[in-house]
């Protein structure tokens, strides 16, 4: 079966060799298993915690948790009620149906829709579908939100993220190409010093890193000498680069040494908010290619 619906999850498997699968709670996709152009068989390009819960307890440590309406800690007072990085990666999302099923693409679509357990904390109307496709090489996300609102209510403003744990080593990746571009360093203790120019044509891992890049390009390479990614964007303007280093120790669940296996690449909406007017859809995209 190209795609098995499962209690609790999705697995898409797609007639080349490559799977996927992905848990209804949060949508998020726990495995992406792929070949590439230069090597048939298909490999983990994924990274999920050994210690991640699985079960819907909490949200998964690794894989592409999808993050919305606030990324981080909330800022706007809609969100006030909001953990962090919001709702959309901890609430059980529906299974809507199969949208293509050739060599092509393998693709489903899960929907989420405002719930009692979402409304006691978030209050706006909205509708948002999460295309997952996978084809020979690559596996393409795109995450579509509506206002649902009435004519009279005021837009949405969101923030959104798709938080990608590529598994890689750690210690020998670099990202391209992020030269020039403003960032916020999430890890400069002074408030003050945060804002800063990216001077590096290629931007390693090696330290504790958590960056907020703004007006990216919208395709980035992940690569290190046995692995390549290349991350396609559209609609998703900033990017986030995180990777905690010994940090990570301090994640209850983060396995051992975890930090050393992978590096997030975040294509998100997240410097500032998206607006959407009621009525209307917005739409980002992004497609993952395994190039090695
Ligand atoms: O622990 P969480 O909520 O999954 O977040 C993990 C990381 O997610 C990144 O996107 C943030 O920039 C980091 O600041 C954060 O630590």
């Amino acid at each position: 079966m190209p795609i098995d619906l499962q209690t609790d999850k999705l697995v898409l498997q797609h007639p080349k060799g490559a799977s996927a699968e992905l848990l209804l709670y949060g949508a998020t996709i726990i495995s992406w298993k792929s070949g590439s152009v230069t090597n048939a068989q298909p490999t983990e390009r994924l990274f999920v915690s050994g210690k991640a819960a699985l079960d819907g307890s909490k949200p998964v440590r690794g894989g592409i948790p999808v993050v919305f309406p606030c990324f981080g800690a909330p800022t706007h007072p809609e969100h006030a009620k909001l953990g962090q990085h919001g709702f959309a990666r901890s609430e059980t999302w529906t299974f809507d149906g199969i949208v293509m099923d050739n060599e092509a693409g393998v693709s489903i679509r899960l929907t989420l829709e405002p719930t009692a357990s979402i409304a006691a904390k978030y209050e706006r109307p909205f509708h948002l579908a999460y295309v997952v496709t996978l084809a020979e090489h690559q596996l393409s996300t795109d995450l579509h939100v509506k206002n649902t609102g009435l004519s009279t209510s005021p837009p949405l403003e969101f923030q959104a993220l798709l938080h990608n744990y590529i598994r890689v080593n750690s210690s020998e990746v670099v990202v391209t190409p992020l030269k020039g571009l403003t960032y916020y360093d999430k890890t400069e203790p002074d408030e003050q010093l945060r804002t800063k120019v990216e001077a590096r044509g290629q931007v390693d891992v090696k330290k504790y890193t958590d960056f907020v890049y703004q007006n990216a390009p919208g395709t980035y390479e992940v690569t290190s000498p046995t692995n390549k990614i290349e991350v396609r964007a559209v609609n998703f303007k900033d990017v986030v680069v995180w990777n905690p280093q010994q940090e990570g120790a301090k994640i209850a669940d983060m396995e051992d040494g975890g930090w050393e296996k992978y590096v997030c690449v975040e294509p998100g909406y997240v410097h500032g908010f998206a607006t959407l007017p009621a009525g209307e859809t917005w739409v980002g995209q992004q497609v993952l290619s395994a190039k090695l």
